[in-house]
């Protein structure tokens, strides 16, 4: 398995390098590989007739990160488990993925069949890092997501996705051994896997927040003080660092990329000031394709496309087409907005089984004369005449008000402009008396919501106005630091 192949090779090309920096401490290459050779040693006889995926629970620790790469060279798929997530979630995923093995690098003991690995220095095995080749699993792990949805389901990505994706990437940015790069991501979100795998691939550093570090300043700390050259991040974060954007200043970073959601170019101008020599991206794609699988270059000279603010999307990476359908899945002319959907080599299998989502996730189409498979998004999005996808919004946002198509990005993206630095949410809220109203949070004590309204009604049709505000100090974000719109909503309903 070339993935396999690459590391074992960057493992032993690299081994005086550090390959990671963990809570203050730094791991070389031969302290990891040591790690996994012990991980190995120690589940080997455990996980015989174990089924195809084992269970991980993630700490920021070196044993969980060698754990993972000792799982993969077992031929085991491995499944995050979150030990800050609610135990029932927790088992509904060691239910819905059949995990009857779970592997906990810590002292916690949480789930039954719990394989504690206390720490990988000890016991010392000879360094092993072939990959065993019997019943090799076709899935490098698969992630129970639930998001903006929040309906958890089981997302396998393979081996095969992630090497597309791998050199996907490439082409967008070449790491190597002298990178410092940053990994901010729980395990539970697949902007990890790109974090720690693209760096460990290249013989580069990888630099974790210790959780109880998840203060956003700390973050640009790690960047000046470690002078990190590679960022990945969702773009909340730049927001929450935005109060701070005139003292960051960190030379050495060449390539920052967004991912996640909606990336506004008014924020990424000021933030991009504090990064003089990165190249910036903006990424998008869902876990069902492997991380990102469409890419836009931020221009610092020139304009940069927006919709509504939001940064363009960009074209399909390497191995990915893209094509946005209307009814009855009709491919759209350039300009109409309709679902943007994806086929290509990092397209999902499907969901874990789950045939019913199967069928409605996923639909074979001819293009050009090939019948390919596409998933199905729930992004609404308009392809330019450049061939850029614009990202309008999710498709489930749209919401319908008196017979209206509304576009709560549009009612966001005026409010911006007039609250210049406040962040604000629109959110359809379904009244007493069933219908849908829009209902405004904005990130900040309190504003004068009246000239607000009266600037909107210049800008918007009458049904657009929101009809409830309410306010908030910080917004709440969902464990993979994106704006939680859940939690946002029940404020709404608690008011
Ligand atoms: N650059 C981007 N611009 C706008 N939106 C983006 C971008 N990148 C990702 N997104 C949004 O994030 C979504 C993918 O996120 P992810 O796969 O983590 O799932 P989620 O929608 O947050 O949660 P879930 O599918 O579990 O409900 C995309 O479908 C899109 O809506």
């Amino acid at each position: 398995m070339q993935l396999i192949d690459d590391l074992k090779d960057a493992f032993e090309k690299h081994e005086e390098n550090n390959a990671f920096f963990i809570n203050d401490t730094y791991y070389t290459y031969r302290d990891l590989a040591q790690g996994v050779s012990n991980i190995r040693q120690a589940i080997k006889p455990l996980l015989s007739e174990k089924g195809a995926n084992i269970g991980l629970v993630v700490h920021d620790n070196i044993e969980t990160y060698a754990s993972i790469i000792a799982l993969w060279l077992e031929g085991k798929t491995y499944v995050p488990l979150h030990p800050d997530f609610p135990e029932n979630r927790n088992q509904a995923i060691i239910d819905q993925a059949h995990i009857n093995a779970v592997l906990d690098a810590s002292n916690q003991n949480t789930f039954q069949n719990t394989f504690t690995i206390q720490t990988c220095a000890l016991p010392t095995s000879k360094i092993n890092l072939n990959p065993s080749t019997l019943n090799r699993s076709e899935n490098a792990y698969i992630l129970f997501t639930s998001g903006t949805t929040g309906v958890p389901k089981g997302v396998p990505i393979s081996f095969r996705n992630l090497s597309n994706f791998l050199k996907a990437f490439n082409a967008l940015c070449q790491v190597n051994k002298k990178d410092r790069c940053l990994q901010m991501f729980e395990l539970t979100f697949d902007m990890s896997v790109v974090s720690f795998l693209v760096p460990l691939l290249a013989g580069a550093c990888v630099y974790t927040i210790p959780k109880n570090k998840i203060k956003y300043s700390f973050i640009f700390e790690l960047m000046e003080d470690y002078k990190l050259t590679i960022a990945i991040m969702v773009p909340s974060i730049i927001n929450y660092l935005r109060p701070y954007f005139d003292e960051i200043h960190c030379p050495d970073m060449r390539f920052n990329l967004f991912a996640g959601e909606a990336l506004y170019l008014d924020v990424l101008e000021e933030w991009s000031r504090c990064l003089p020599h990165a190249k910036i991206v903006n990424a998008y794609g869902p876990t069902e394709t492997t991380i990102i699988c469409t890419s836009y270059d931020f221009n610092r000279e020139l304009e940069n496309k927006t919709h509504n603010g939001i940064m363009c999307i960009g074209k399909d990476m390497e191995g990915t087409l893209s094509i946005v359908v209307g009814e009855q899945d009709q491919e759209l002319e350039e300009g109409a907005t309709g679902e943007l959907c994806i086929s290509g080599k990092q397209v999902t299998p499907g969901y874990w089984e789950d045939p019913e989502k199967n069928k409605t996730s996923f639909f074979y189409k001819d293009h050009n004369g090939e019948n390919l498979r596409f998933y199905r998004t729930g992004d609404a999005c308009f392809k330019d005449a450049n061939g850029d996808f614009m990202y309008v919004g999710r498709v489930d946002f749209q919401a319908k008000i008196q017979g209206f198509r509304v576009e709560l990005a549009e009612i966001e993206f005026h409010s911006k402009a007039f609250l210049e630095k406040i962040n604000v949410v629109a959110i359809a809220l379904t009244n007493q008396l069933n219908n849908t109203e829009i209902g405004m949070a904005i990130e900040s004590e309190t504003i004068p919501t009246a000239a607000l309204m009266s600037y909107l009604k210049t800008k918007l049709p009458h049904y657009m106005i929101p009809t409830q505000v309410i306010f908030t100090k910080q917004f709440p974000l969902n464990s993979n630091g994106k704006i939680d719109r859940n939690t946002l909503r029940t404020l709404f309903i608690n008011n």
